[in-house]
């Protein structure tokens, strides 16, 4: 099978109502590559009206979901309010929530695991600090972060996976081809290896850090890179240049 590419937009925790729209209006006039997929992330205030705005060939993701059917769990989101409110797609693990929000491996595996049984596709996220590359440490780290994800998950047919390198999120310090590639191809043997030949030759790893509408196109060559997760560069209008860079 084929994998489709794919690019996500993070707005993370930024925008207005009126930035929003706009940014949706860019996308629904936008002629996009019917071969990319395209899922967008803006911050969960809007997911419901950009749900309702943006046509139904761009999907629409949450930026975090709780692992509980429902409850006294004051500010969270469950998986059933995404899905009701037409939200089909949810970024876990990313760097910022496992640092800044202290997110455990565990936990963001528990999350995966409760939002794929329920119908919630996952973009999950890892990655390595600069200390970790300059020590050599950036497959083990990767390996023990998936370790955490296999241990908890077993089908992984809703989950993409995206390879994040921490220093290069919003420094405008993208990860070279190569060494993107090199990590990518890891990954896949990673789930090759430990998960299935199948799991490995259908999975999606997705490269973010930094792509911008002058480096996307090199990096969409490389065989492993099967598309990015896009913040900064997702809020401009250059974004739909990246969602078309196969053409
Ligand atoms: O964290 C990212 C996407 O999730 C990448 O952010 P930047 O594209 O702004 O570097």
């Amino acid at each position: 099978m084929a994998r489709k590419f794919f690019v996500g937009g993070n707005f993370k925790m930024n925008g207005t109502l009126q930035s929003i729209k706009d940014i949706v209006e860019n996308l629904n006039k936008a002629q996009l590559d019917s071969n990319t997929e395209t899922v967008i992330a803006p911050p969960a205030l809007y997911l419901l009206q950009v749900r309702e705005l943006l046509k139904k060939e761009i999907g629409v993701a949450a930026q975090n979901v709780y692992d509980k059917p429902n409850g006294a769990f004051t500010g969270e989101i469950s998986v059933s309010q995404l899905k009701d409110s037409g939200v089909d797609w949810v970024i876990l693990g990313h760097s910022e929530r496992r640092t800044v929000l202290a997110e455990s491996d565990e936990t963001v595996a528990s999350k995966t695991k409760y939002a794929t049984e329920n119908g919630v596709s996952v973009i999950w996220c890892c990655g390595e600090s600069l200390e970790q590359r300059e020590a050599g440490q950036t497959l083990a780290h990767i390996a023990s972060q998936l370790a955490a994800l296999k241990a908890q998950v077993s089908d992984w047919s809703r989950i993409v996976i995206a390879y994040e390198p921490i220093w290069a999120i919003g420094t405008g310090k993208v990860a070279t081809t190569q060494q993107a590639q090199e990590v990518h191809a890891e990954i896949r043997q990673w789930l090759a290896k430990e998960v299935s030949q199948q799991v490995a030759d259908d999975t999606r790893i997705l490269y973010g850090g930094s792509v911008s509408e002058k480096n996307c196109k090199e990096l969409s060559k490389e065989k492993d890179i099967d598309g990015f997760l896009v913040g900064g560069a997702s809020l401009k209008p250059a974004f739909v240049d990246i969602i078309n860079c196969k053409l």
